[in-house]
This record gives structure tokens, sequence and C-alpha cells, in this order.
């Protein structure tokens, strides 16, 4: 019988043999591993476990927070701030960086997520997951603590990315910049064990992913590339497309991952929609990292999105990512347009 991978055994073989991810990064990736089977943990008690509903608090960005968002949030830091990996963290949840408290020590790695990706699909049984990044913290030779600044890298400057999906299976899919990989937890041992172990997405889809009700809203680029997939075999594109569109991130790019598609969630012309829905720190520069590592593409339109240089830590931005050739031909319309 065939010996299983774990994520432990991939990490180790990563960090000895390829030289593709420091000790640091190894034990921090576990360590954000436990946390997120705890979260599915949690996810999969649903109601019998009251993990369901809002509270009564926003977030930064004014939207209710779920239970599960809150959860999620006090997993991951609980779980990261003692091992002595990170100099600080930041997430979605919260309005600042979070540092770690003095009685713990600190490492040389900055840690940011989307504890709780697809909230709206939490209460509704879809699937739902976790989003993280790592970046190296810069050296301050003054001795002096990192801070916000210091988290507003291009998302080329990722060591580590990755998400978990808790779906039918809960998924862990990873990239330290040596390709994708996907494990799947076995949930009788309480592993993540290695079951996908070179993810590509094909270069051309037939399958794409955008959120219809915002089309009076769109830019005419994406209007364009949308039409076309409409007109089917007798337009332009000489192919009959189909949509899909699951309202969390993490399970739309897991499609895409495992068989193809363009996923849009592009900026548009309401006030709200101008910089876009997705939050370039938590959600569009890990995912970028991922989809480039399985040989896809992501760009707001106008430019590849690690190389975007952020501003703020919330910051939004428009997202169209997946398959190469579809990626490269919104971006055409864009450049068109411009
Ligand atoms: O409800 P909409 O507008 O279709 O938005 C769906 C998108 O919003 C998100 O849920 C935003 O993420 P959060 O749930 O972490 O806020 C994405 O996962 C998803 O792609
Ligand atoms: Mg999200
Ligand atoms: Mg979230």
């Amino acid at each position: 019988m065939k010996r299983k991978t774990t994520l432990t055994q991939y990490l180790v073989e990563q960090q000895r043999k390829k030289q593709a991810v420091s000790a640091e990064v190894r034990l921090l990736i576990e360590t954000v591993a436990r946390a997120c089977k705890a979260i599915g943990h949690a996810v999969g008690k649903g109601a019998l476990g009251g993990v369901l509903g809002s509270l009564e608090t926003e977030n930064v960005q004014g939207e209710v927070q779920k239970k599960l968002d809150v959860l999620s949030n006090e997993i991951l830091l609980e779980a990261n701030e003692w091992g002595g990996h990170l100099a600080a963290m930041a997430s979605e949840e919260m309005e600042t960086i979070y540092h770690i408290p003095n009685r713990y020590p600190k490492g040389e790695y900055l840690l940011l997520f989307d504890p709780l990706d697809g909230s709206s699909n939490i209460d509704v049984n879809v699937s739902i997951g976790t989003i993280f990044s790592v970046l190296r913290a810069p050296h301050h030779s003054s001795g002096r603590a990192v801070d916000e600044q210091d988290f507003l890298q291009a998302g080329k400057e990722q060591v580590a990315a990755g998400y978990a999906v808790y779906g039918p299976q809960s998924m862990l899919v990873l990239t330290v910049g040596a390709g994708v990989v996907g494990f799947t937890l076995d949930r009788e041992m309480g592993s993540w064990v290695l079951t996908h172990d070179n993810i590509t997405i094909p270069e051309q889809t037939s399958e794409f992913a955008i959120n219809m009700s915002n089309m009076r809203h769109w830019e005419t680029p994406v209007r364009r590339y949308i039409d076309e997939c409409l007109a089917g075999k007798t337009g332009p594109l000489g192919k009959d497309y189909n949509m899909r569109w699951i309202a969390s991130m993490v399970a739309d790019v897991h499609r895409i991952l495992s068989r193809g598609g363009i996923f849009m969630y592009p900026r548009d012309a309401r006030p709200s929609g101008r910089a876009g829905k997705l939050r370039i720190m938590y959600e569009a520069n890990p995912m970028s990292f991922i989809v480039e590592q399985a040989g896809g593409a992501a760009t707001d339109g106008a430019r590849r999105i690690l190389d975007i240089q952020p501003e703020a830590l919330h910051q939004r931005v428009g997202v169209v990512l997946g398959s190469r050739a579809e990626v490269e031909r919104v971006q055409r319309y864009h450049q068109d347009q411009a």
C-alpha cells in the first residue's frame, strides 16, 4: 500500500530537499493548518455548536459580523501568537494590525488572513473557507516594532499563500512558490493528507463566474466579455459557456483550480464598487499567487494583481483571475478601452 504524505511530510521535504521554505515558514504553515482544522470543526457543528447567525457588531468595512467570522479570527490569532514565527498579524476582521504580545517570542514573518470567506453562505450550509498570506517582516535596525506600513507589500513578495475550503470535504490548498498542492483532511486521523500534488489550471475554459445581478453597473470591457460568453457558439468566442457563482471566493477559486474557468469580481460604476469588492491583502493577493503558481493569471483589468503596490491594509481591488487565455482576453478588452 502506498504511504500517505501528510502536510508536515510535504513541508519537511520542501524545506530539506528543495529549500523552498525555511523552518519558520514550515512551522507557521503547520500552525495555520491546525487552526483551519479547528475552524472546519466549528463549521461542521453548525446549529448544534451554536456557531451560526450574526453578532451585533460590524467589522472595519461596515459589514455585519457573523459569529463564525469572529470565532475564526480568534482561533487564528490564538493559534499563531505564541509560535515565535511572527512579527504581527492582520485580518479582514480587525481594524488594525495585531502585535504579538510581549510575553511571546517574535519572529520574522507577517501573517494576513480572511478568517472566514463566504460569510453569506455560513447559515445556508454552502462551502466557505479561510484564506491566508505570508510576507517577510522588514527588519528595522532601530529595533522598533513593525507597523501597518510594513504590511503594504506587493503580492509578488508573498512567501506562501493558501486557503482552506470547508465543503463536502475540507481541503487545504497551498503554494510556497513551487507550484500548488492540495491536502484533504482525513477526519478520522485528524491530518491533512496530500491528495493533489500538482494543481494546474487549464489554459482555456468555457465556464465563467460573476455576480450577474451587478451587470448594469459593469464597465464596458467586462460587459463586452460577458456578452460574448452569453452569445455562445454563434458569437465571437465560438463556443457555448456555462456559468457558476457560489458567492464564496474560496469555493469559486477552488472550482477553477479543479477544472478551469474565469472568476470575476470587477470594479464597477457604483460608488461602493469603484475600487472593487474584494480585499487585496486578504483575498486578491493570496488567490492570485496560487492561481499564477497553477499556471493561470490574475489582473484587476489594467495591472497584474501581484504587481500592485497596496496603499492601505483594507484596500479593495477589482479581480479577474483563472484560465490564462480568458484572463488575457479580458485584459485586452480593458486595453482596447483605455
Ligand atoms: O454576495 P456577492 O456580492 O456576490 O459577493 C460574494 C463575494 O463576497 C465574499 O463573500 C467576500 O468575502 P467575505 O465573506 O470574507 O466578506 C467573497 O467570498 C465572494 O466572492
Ligand atoms: Mg472573503
Ligand atoms: Mg471574511
